[in-house]
């Protein structure tokens, strides 16, 4: 029986859908491994698929192709010495798994099934998968085993009977998404299986950008006494490498490292820059352009798109109208220039009046508003997109979780784009983060050092400049107190009741309320974002657009 253990955690970037590519990451981790003289390799959850493939999973021929990747990847291990743990999606007697196979000297000799099904939130692997049975720990290298798969932690019964069955040593594969301060939620959980079980756990994360989701890494390993045996790096790919000995009381870790944890705004921030890097290198686009205003969102938008690809890949555009102001050029121009993107300078007027003319018969005898400050937005959003289309660059969007929130973006106008970075954090969190990056240099970021958005684009009022002297602060609640409001309809599903409870005006809060659950039909047109907290508009949040609920008190 083996008394020492080298364990090898493969924290990848796999890409959904891309089968062959996963397979190469996977074995090139493989040969890592192996060279590195470990005795046991596992992937992260659904790693040959990604996690995850969602209605990929009704195509029969992804499916075969999807067994058949997961079986070339387990054929590498031919000729090695080491136990590959696969986590994969697996047919079984015409039913669908969640899975995770054993392979050794190419030959896949066992699997065990997920028991526990995610289907809240942003998962629905009930839509696709058939739940397992309650596992027994696999024998591996004569150690007893146990692979609870991510949620299979998240309740008792999995871990409860791993370690009735004999599992002296836990491994757990994830395809856990980051929202904020989620890693102290992952070790609660952990630290509960581990003082359940008396086992040691080690938790495998991948990292990456899918979509709407980000995923952080940072996987770790909790001791059978509750302390921390390791801790892998944040947002980025390793292979971690741990040596574990079996003592009086069980395995016991021997490895020292502990990468530090990025901070909650340092994640945050790099939540953002991977959400957008992996969205655009996985949708195979270099470059993105956006609309530099002069305000705090495209500022902030501009400096993550830096971040994420590079100046060299970000082209920044000012496009003033009659109500621009010279603080919005200026600022706008110091912006690009700490940034060092390329920026351009396009007047909209006189396209902005060719409309107007166009449409004076029309509506003639009607007072100019609503329809003649939305043109603006619309001309920028038309211009933004021809040069999307000429010079191959994504157009990226800009609008906050509170404008999202309350409708406050122009629908095929600002709204235009094919990501937006900031869809998940709140005004004030914008403005907090445009601060924070001006003090703070982030790891794997490709932008300056120092400051990068100038303090007067922090320090003054928002406005649109759709109307002369317009501030956000003529139609909406200051965003303290708007953030507030939101935060309690939307994170915390509140009453109204509850809401004007901690004291705000009660009119104030069923405006709110009214604009939050209006602007639903512009939120399920507008582009995707990061996920960054537990309740995000798009994947996890679904609300009807037809809602005649509103919650007027008891
Ligand atoms: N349920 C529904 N399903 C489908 N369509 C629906 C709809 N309800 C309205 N609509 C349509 O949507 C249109 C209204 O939407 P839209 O055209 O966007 O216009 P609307 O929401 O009325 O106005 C945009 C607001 O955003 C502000 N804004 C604009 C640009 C940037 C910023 C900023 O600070 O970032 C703020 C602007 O000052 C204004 O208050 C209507 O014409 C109506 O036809
Ligand atoms: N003059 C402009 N030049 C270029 N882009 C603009 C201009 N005005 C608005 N935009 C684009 O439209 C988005 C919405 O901007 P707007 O100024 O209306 O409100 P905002 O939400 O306060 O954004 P910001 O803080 O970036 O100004 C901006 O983030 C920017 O991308
Ligand atoms: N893929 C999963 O099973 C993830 C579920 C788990 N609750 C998490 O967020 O980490």
């Amino acid at each position: 029986m083996a008394d020492k253990l080298r364990i090898a955690l493969a924290q990848l970037n796999p890409t959904v859908g891309a089968l062959s590519k996963n397979v190469e990451k996977g074995k090139a981790a493989i040969d890592e491994a192996v060279a590195a003289g470990a005795n046991i390799l596992m992937f992260p959850e659904l790693f040959p698929t990604g996690y995850f493939p969602e209605d990929l999973l009704f195509k029969p021929q992804f499916v075969k192709k999807a067994m058949e990747a997961a079986k070339d990847l387990a054929a590498h291990g031919r000729d090695k010495d080491i136990s590959l743990l696969i986590p994969s999606i697996w047919v079984d007697n015409f039913q669908l798994y969640n899975a995770v196979l054993l392979a050794e000297d190419g030959n896949i000799i066992d699997w065990r099934a997920k028991h526990d099904l995610p289907n809240d939130d942003v998962f629905y692997e009930k839509r696709y998968f058939t739940p397992g049975n309650l596992p027994g720990p696999f024998n591996i290298q004569n150690v007893r085993i146990g692979v609870p798969i991510c949620e299979d932690i998240w309740r008792k019964d999995v871990v409860e009977c791993l370690a009735e069955t004999g599992a002296e040593l836990l491994l757990c594969p994830n395809g856990s998404p980051y929202w904020r301060n989620k890693h102290d939620l992952r070790m609660n959980v952990v630290v509960e299986r581990v003082v359940e079980s008396g086992l040691p756990l080690l938790y495998l994360n991948q990292i990456g950008g899918q979509d709407e989701l980000v995923f952080d890494g940072a996987s770790f390993g909790i001791n059978a006494d509750r302390s921390l045996a390791f801790i892998g790096k944040s947002f980025e790919e390793e292979l971690i490498i741990i040596d574990w000995h079996r003592g009086d009381e069980g395995w016991v870790c021997d490895t020292d490292k502990a990468e530090p944890l990025a901070s909650t705004d340092g994640a945050t921030w790099r939540a953002c820059v991977l959400g957008l890097r992996d969205y655009l290198h996985k949708n195979h686009f270099q470059k993105v352009v956006l609309g530099l205003s002069g305000g705090i969102d495209s500022a902030v938008v501009a400096a993550i798109a830096v971040d994420a690809v590079g100046a060299e890949n970000v082209h920044c555009i000012m496009l003033p109208y009659k109500y621009t102001s010279e603080d919005s050029l200026k600022d706008a121009k110091d912006c690009a220039e700490m940034l060092g993107v390329r920026y351009d300078v396009v007047a909209i007027g006189d396209a902005v009046e060719a409309a107007n003319d166009a449409l004076a018969p029309l509506f003639e005898g009607l007072k100019p508003g609503l329809a003649e400050e939305n043109l603006q937005s619309r001309m920028r959003g038309t211009y933004l997109m021809g040069v999307s289309n000429k010079l191959g660059s994504m157009l990226i969007t800009t609008g906050n979780k509170s404008e999202m929130a309350v409708g406050y973006a122009t629908i095929y106008g600002d709204m235009n784009g094919g990501f937006n970075p900031i869809k998940d954090l709140y005004k004030m969190q914008v403005y907090h983060l445009a601060d924070w990056r001006n003090h703070n240099m982030p790891k794997n970021c490709l932008g300056p050092e120092g400051r990068v958005i100038p303090q007067n684009i922090i320090d003054k009022a928002p406005s649109a400049e759709l109307r002369p002297d317009q501030k956000d602060q003529d139609s909406l609640p200051p965003y303290p107190v708007l953030d507030a409001i939101l935060e309690g309809f939307v994170e915390g599903e509140k009453s109204f009741d509850e809401i004007v409870g901690e004291g705000h005006d009660p009119e104030v809060v069923a405006k709110v309320q009214k604009l939050l659950y209006i602007a639903e039909y512009k939120r399920r047109q507008a582009a995707p974002g990061p996920k960054l907290t537990q309740k995000a508009f798009g994947l996890g949040r679904k609300y009807p657009i037809t809602n005649g609920f509103r919650d007027e008190g008891n």
